[in-house]
C-alpha cells in the first residue's frame, strides 16, 4: 500500500493520524469523459470521442469500485469495444501489480509491472493514490477518468452508436431520485464500510459500524416495498450498493468488523442481493477468490498475519 508523491512512489498506509483516527477518503484526480463525437458542454472537462478499441479499463476484481465499472463494462456489452486488464489481488509494498495470480492480467496496453507506472507515464509529476478503476486512451496514452461513478455514466451511452447493448442505467427520469439515494448509499454503506474498517479509535469504528447497520435497516425497509432502489426500475443505484453487498459477509463482516448481523439475515436485502447476482453476465463480474484474497493479505495494519479466512459458505442461489 503507497502512493505516488511527485512521481516518486512512497509505501505508506493511510493517514488517520491527523483526522482523529478516522479515514478520510480523497477525490480521484482524473475526472475527463468519453462522448460519441468527442464534444462536450463543461468547460472544466474535455471529452474524448467514443471509437471500438481505443480505450482500456484497468481494474481489480477485488474492489468495488472497478466493480461498478466491469459490471456496467458487461450489462451494456463492451467487451469488444473497451479492453481489459486485471491486477493482482495481492497489493503490498508497491501496491497494485499486474499478473502473477490466477484470473489477474499482464497490462495489456504498456507492460508495466506496477500500475503506478501507468499514472506517472500520464503525469511523471502526480502526486496521489493509485488506484482501480482506470478508464485510459491508448491513443493519446492519457488517463480519461479513474472515478468509479463517473466511469459508469460514460459505459452507460458513450458507446451506444458503436454495438453497445441497450439499457439505461441513470434514465432522466428517475435522476433526481438516484442521485439522492447514491448520496447516502456512498457515504453510510460503500464508504461506510471503510469509515469503520479503516478506522483507528474505537469510537470512530464504533460510529462508524453503527452507521453501516443504519443505513442497511433504511435499505431493508426500502426494499420491503420495492423491488429496486428507485422503485421498479434497475439502475446504477442498485449497482453502485450491489458491489459493496456482494463482498459484505465475505469481508466487511470479518475484516471490517461490520458484524452486527449478517447480511443474509436481512430478508429483502439479501433477496435483491440474490436477484441481481443472477442478472445475465453478472456473476462473471463477481470473483470472491479474488475479494477476499485482496483484503485479507493486502491490509498489513487489520491483518499481519495475513490469514484468510475459510468462510463463510454462501449460497447466491434464488
Ligand atoms: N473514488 C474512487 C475510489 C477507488 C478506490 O479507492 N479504489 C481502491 C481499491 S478498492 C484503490 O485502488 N485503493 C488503492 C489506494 O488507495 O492506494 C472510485 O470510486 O473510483
Amino acid at each position: 500500500m503507497g502512493l505516488l508523491v511527485e512521481g516518486k512512489w512512497v509505501d505508506e498506509w493511510y493517514d488517520t493520524e491527523s483526522t482523529g483516527g478516522k479515514f478520510v477518503r480523497k477525490d480521484s484526480s482524473f475526472r475527463d469523459w468519453i462522448t460519441k463525437d468527442g464534444k462536450i458542454d463543461d468547460e472544466d472537462r474535455k471529452a474524448y470521442p467514443a471509437e471500438k478499441g481505443r480505450y482500456h479499463l484497468y481494474v481489480s476484481l477485488a474492489c468495488p469500485w472497478a466493480a461498478r465499472a466491469l459490471m456496467v463494462r458487461k450489462l451494456k456489452g463492451l467487451e469488444d469495444i473497451v479492453g481489459l486488464s486485471i491486477v493482482s489481488p495481492l497489493m503490498y509494498d508497491k501496491g497494485w501489480t499486474f499478473g502473477d495470480y490466477p484470473g489477474a492480467t499482464e497490462d495489456k496496453v504498456h507492460g508495466f509491472k506496477y500500475l503506478h507506472e501507468l499514472y506517472t507515464h500520464v503525469k511523471p509529476d502526480y502526486t496521489g493514490r493509485v488506484t482501480v478503476p482506470v478508464l485510459y486512451d491508448t491513443k493519446e496514452e492519457k488517463i480519461v477518468n479513474n472515478e468509479s461513478s463517473e466511469i459508469i455514466r460514460i459505459f452507460n451511452h458513450a458507446f451506444d452508436d458503436l454495438g453497445a447493448k441497450e439499457g439505461d442505467f441513470y434514465p432522466e427520469d428517475l435522476r433526481d431520485e438516484i442521485d439522492e439515494i447514491n448520496d447516502f448509499v456512498y457515504d453510510r454503506i460503500n464508504n461506510g464500510v471503510y469509515k469503520a474498517g479503516f478506522a483507528t479509535k474505537q469510537e470512530v469504528y464504533q460510529e462508524g459500524a453503527k452507521n453501516v447497520f443504519d443505513a442497511l435497516d433504511k435499505i431493508e425497509e426500502i426494499l420491503s416495498k420495492n423491488k429496486f432502489l428507485v422503485g421498479d426500475r434497475f439502475t446504477e443505484a442498485d449497482i453502485r450498493l450491489f458491489t459493496t453487498l456482494v463482498r459484505f459477509d465475505s469481508v466487511y463482516f470479518g475484516h471490517f468488523k461490520c458484524n452486527l448481523r449478517p447480511l443474509t439475515s436481512y430478508e429483502n436485502i439479501w433477496r435483491y442481493t440474490r436477484v441481481i447476482y443472477n442478472m445475465e453476465g453478472v456473476p462473471e463480474t463477481v470473483d470472491l477468490d479474488h475479494i477476499k484474497t485482496h483484503y485479507y493479505m493486502s491490509h498489513d495494519l487489520i491483518n499481519p498475519n495475513k490469514i484468510v479466512p475459510i468462510g463463510p459458505e454462501i449460497d447466491f442461489s434464488l
